[in-house]
């Protein structure tokens, strides 16, 4: 699914209205949904707050209000400022409705079943302060369920960010597609559970909203599984790829068979561990189907890449910091296969970024960078490419331009992002998948999808969705080890069965 920004969504609301959709009857659509959504939530003849800003959000509340008292529900309805000063859609919305507006600065809310946040939307301009704050940090205490109309208000729709407080909603119901701000992190938590709801401004002006937007995406199967591997008849190991993953010294092994493991399980034909020589008894002890090779310095590596198959490297976990590291990493990258950089392969290029894209411009390789935050920091804060205070989709799209990789920024909402401007946000996991390891299979995911010839965007995207789908179905007790021996059921019921 495409997302868009707030801008671009503005867009598809003005071409809808430009078309001959009446902006009030996208209210009166936005406010049905909302009323739908409570009513799911809300007991027979339940008791609703319904609280209103001085916006379109706001009339979309007045709406919602409206249809819940028609259905028999009580309604509550507050207005944060003077509701003669509401304009346009939002002052017609108001006048419809026909209880009483009570003032929300400074008023104590009356218990409740659920209380509807339309203060604030797409409209958010600046950080809450004065009576608004105060009405959400009220709400918030109070801790009963809410229910955010477009987005919980003090939330940033294009970045996720808190401006000054936001509400915390059980569920935020969201008009024609989402926005960046309800799948970045704070904003994905705030909003409880997405729903989505078609408020008829149709397909050209959806058209007309994505062409004002780069590509951004919720990551998901129908943004990949079409580029999935597929095996014919035909197909054999050396048609799958043959992945190598260095392996750190004896002392540091188990992160580099996390990650061949990885690699193997999630469908590569081959995968080899190369580790220097006094590592080997070590990973021979626990690898069966996977090969050993020795590898003790950046020729070493050199003489292994003769072997033409070998198509996709994976550097990183266990490896160690350093010159040792780098100069792998140059052997690696100007071998122009697909290569997967994590770990200490990144944290060796700390404050060195320009050097780093400059060995992966050498062999012009299919690269794929998967730092966590602390990575990401070290390798590109301070860089020219670094907005100062931007968002996470803007910052990773400036490490995968500066780098020409793919660049896999990890974490809750973990950011995929291309030199060419696509990105992806992923909000398919589960905390649980924060365990030691975890990141090694991850970029062994990634590594192995590279290896059966999927493009580096796709491969990253599919790596991490898999990974969050064995997060999702294992939950409490998941153990890195686990992921890898998911990965034939999340395949069989979530590649395979969707793609047809
Ligand atoms: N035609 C459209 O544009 C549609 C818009 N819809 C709704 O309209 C919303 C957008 O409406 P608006 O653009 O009017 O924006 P909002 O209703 O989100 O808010 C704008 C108002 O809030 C004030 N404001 C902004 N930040 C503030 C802050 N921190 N503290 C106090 N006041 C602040 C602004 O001065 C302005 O008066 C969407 O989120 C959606 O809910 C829906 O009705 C569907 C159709
Ligand atoms: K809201």
């Amino acid at each position: 699914m495409r997302l868009l920004t707030v801008a671009a969504m503005r867009r598809v609301d003005a071409a809808a209205i430009d078309g001959g959709v009446p902006g009030l009857a996208l209210m009166e659509a936005a406010g049905a949904a909302v009323a739908d959504r409570a009513r799911a939530r809300l007991p027979a003849g339940g008791r609703v707050v319904v609280l209103c800003g001085p916006g379109n959000n706001g009339g979309d509340g007045f709406v919602a209000a409206r249809r819940l008292a028609e259905a028999g529900y009580a309604v509550d309805l507050f207005c944060l400022g003077e509701p003669s000063k509401l304009t346009g859609d939002a002052a017609h919305a108001a006048g419809t409705w026909t209880g009483p507006v009570r003032a929300a600065d400074g008023a104590a809310l009356p218990s409740c079943d659920l209380v509807i946040d339309a203060l604030f939307g797409a409209g958010l301009s600046r950080d809450l302060d004065g009576a608004a704050r105060a009405l959400v940090e009220a709400v918030n205490a109070a801790g009963g369920p809410v229910l955010a109309v477009d987005v919980p208000s003090g939330v940033d729709g294009d970045t996720g960010a808190v401006r000054g407080s936001a509400i915390r909603a059980v569920e935020t119901v969201t008009f024609v597609t989402f926005k960046p701000g309800h799948l970045l992190e704070p904003g994905r938590s705030l909003c409880g559970q997405l729903s989505l709801a078609d408020i008829g401004t149709g397909p050209a002006a959806l058209e007309a909203g994505l062409a004002a937007c780069a590509p951004l995406y919720r990551n998901g199967p129908e943004l990949w599984g079409r580029d999935f591997p597929r095996l014919t008849a035909a197909s054999h190991k050396y048609t799958r790829g043959h992945a190598l993953v260095l392996s750190g010294p004896a002392t540091k092994t188990g992160a580099a068979r996390l990650a061949a493991r990885g690699a193997l399980r999630v469908g590569a034909g081959l995968v080899t561990v190369a580790s220097p020589a006094a590592a080997i008894a070590e990973n021979a002890a626990h690898l069966t189907a996977i090969m050993l090779r020795p590898c003790e310095s950046a020729d070493d590596l050199d003489d292994l890449l003769t072997d033409e198959r070998l198509n996709v490297i994976l550097a990183g976990p266990g490896l160690g910091t350093g010159e040792p590291t780098r100069e792998r990493v140059a052997v690696a990258a100007a071998a122009g296969r697909g290569l997967v950089l994590d770990a200490d392969a990144l944290t060796s290029f700390a404050g060195k970024a320009p050097l780093l894209a400059a060995h992966l411009a050498d062999g012009d390789a299919r690269a794929v960078l998967t730092p966590h935050a602390g990575e990401f920091a070290r390798l590109f804060d301070g860089t020219d490419a670094m907005a100062e205070g931007a968002d996470k989709v803007t910052r990773s799209r400036a490490a995968a331009a500066l780098t020409g990789a793919v660049v896999v920024f990890k974490g809750a909402d973990t950011v995929i992002a291309a030199p060419d401007g696509r990105a992806a946000i992923n909000d398919h996991g589960s905390p649980y998948l924060g365990t030691a390891g975890s990141g090694d299979v991850l970029c062994g995911l990634i590594a192995g999808l590279l290896a059966q010839g999927m493009e580096p965007f796709a491969a990253a995207a599919a790596g991490v969705w898999l990974h969050g789908d064995a997060g999702l179905r294992h939950g409490p007790g998941l153990i890195a080890e686990d992921i890898p021996e998911l990965m034939p059921a999340v395949l069989r019921d979530r590649v395979e069965s969707t793609r047809g």
